[in-house]
């Protein structure tokens, strides 16, 4: 039966990009101004003094963790000039005004949970509730009904995850259900995964590698010989996390390009990745320190989830631009603030799971001899550095590339940043925050 479509949001996005001006307005937020100005937003703020030249060190020199922002390269330049050769004039890039659009209506129901004190982040709307009673019952339905996900008995958990609340948060821009539910199996299917072979779900270290390997191909097919491909193919349907991969793969390719889908494949392979560094410390019961489990969390991520927004809203980022060593550092730090949010949320809950579950605040407080709350204090302040980086250059980078589709994506990982921070504030059914304050 068809199922309603429902009418699309009215606006496009909110405008995450404002949120680079709605903080206490600084260089990049000045910046931003100028991004707002550049691509038709309201403006975001009475007129700013210019920002002071920020002298930025050569290609060559250390890169300080510091707001400053890279300069405009040659390459990403000459892509932009498009190409030059005769009768080309038609094929440059033309940078179409954006028309503006109305800021988010502030949400009515007020937010469950409470943010934790201190932590640098920007509020949204209430997820759709219209859209996420949809995806919610079309997730449901597929996760029972097409891939046999998970035993009765684990209904309950798979409610209160609230994929379809979290979903909705994170791609405002989504112009279908049938969008938003190509977001939507991936992210069940990428925590299933998790949860069985990682985790709390009949996950272990033991072995993890050959079940990620396995499972990758689900994602990144097995092309072999006539006598040996029946097996693999047999071998997608032998547990759940390979039947959610495989089905949410097949779902997600319909609907994006070649270089959308090879950049997926990219980012879950460095996902799992990041899963079996985890996996070796746990081990051994292994505590890293802290840089390296900042690395390990740079893989061990969601940044598969944000690198989706341009096939989920329906439109492209050029293969070219999001290969920009500009652009993987926003995504990167993107990823990493969205990452570390997790920590902070779901710290109560690793510390009640059984052995020593490793996040941020616990590597910290091990390995710098902090007490449990200075730890998680610092881990605040950590993910506040990472998500004013995040903004700064992402702010910089839509400056320097007035490429419609390139801001629009720098949007979308903004949404996504903060409806994750939005889901994991509210999903009290999952998280809780320690009594630090
Ligand atoms: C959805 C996706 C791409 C997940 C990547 C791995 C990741 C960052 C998580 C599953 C969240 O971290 P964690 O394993 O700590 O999850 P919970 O804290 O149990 O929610
Ligand atoms: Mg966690």
């Amino acid at each position: 039966m068809p199922s309603p479509e429902l009418t699309p949001p009215q606006s496009s996005l909110p405008e995450a990009a404002s949120h680079f001006g709605a903080h206490v307005l600084t260089d990049a937020a000045a910046r931003a101004c100028d991004i707002k100005a550049a691509t038709g937003g309201p403006p975001c703020a009475p007129s700013l003094p210019a920002p002071p030249a920020i002298s930025v060190p050569g290609p060559a020199a250390i890169e300080a963790p510091t707001a400053e922002v890279p300069p405009p390269n040659a390459d990403l330049e000459r892509i932009l000039r498009g190409p030059s050769g005769l009768g080309t004039a038609g094929l440059r890039l033309i940078v179409r005004e954006e028309p503006p659009t109305p800021p988010p209506e502030p949400s009515a129901a007020t937010a469950e949970g409470r943010p934790i004190p201190g932590l640098y982040h920007h509020p949204v709307p209430e997820p759709d509730p219209v859209r996420v009673e949809e995806v919610s019952r079309r997730i449901k339905s597929w996760a029972v009904d097409e891939v046999a996900l998970y035993p009765e008995d684990w209904a309950e958990e798979f409610d209160g995850f609230s994929v379809g609340r979290y979903m909705v948060g994170c791609h405002p821009d989504a112009p279908t259900v049938d969008h938003l539910m190509v977001a939507t199996r991936l992210m069940v299917a990428e925590n299933a995964v998790d949860d069985c072979y990682c985790e709390d779900h009949g996950g272990s270290p033991d072995g993890l590698g050959e079940r990620l390997l396995l499972a990758h191909t689900a994602l990144d097919p097995l092309y072999t010989t006539q006598e040996y491909q029946p097996h693999w193919a047999k071998s997608l349907h032998e547990d759940a996390p390979r039947r959610a991969y495989r089905s949410a793969m097949e779902y997600f390719v319909q609907v994006a390009s070649p270089s959308q889908t090879d950049r997926f494949r990219h980012d879950m392979a460095r996902l799992h990745m990041g899963y079996l560094a985890e996996a070796a410390w746990a081990q051994t019961d292994h505590v890293p320190e802290v840089w390296e489990y900042l690395a390990m969390r740079q893989f061990n991520n969601f940044r598969p989830c944000p690198t989706i927004t341009d096939t989920v809203g329906g439109y492209e980022l050029p293969m070219d631009l999001h290969a920009q060593a500009a652009m993987q550092k926003v995504i990167a730090l993107a990823g990493n603030a969205t990452t570390i949010v997790n920590d902070l949320y779901s710290y109560t809950k690793e510390l009640d799971a059984p052995g020593r579950h490793l996040n941020l605040p616990v590597v910290i407080a091990e390995r710098e001899g902090l007490s449990d709350r200075d730890a998680y204090l610092k881990s605040v302040e950590v993910h506040n550095e990472l998500m004013h980086d995040f903004e700064s250059h992402a702010a910089a980078l839509a400056a320097d590339c007035p490429v419609p589709s390139a801001q629009r994506f720098l949007r979308g990982v903004a949404a996504w940043v903060d409806g994750n921070h939005h889901w994991h504030q509210t999903n009290t059914y999952r998280y809780s925050l320690p009594d630090f304050w």
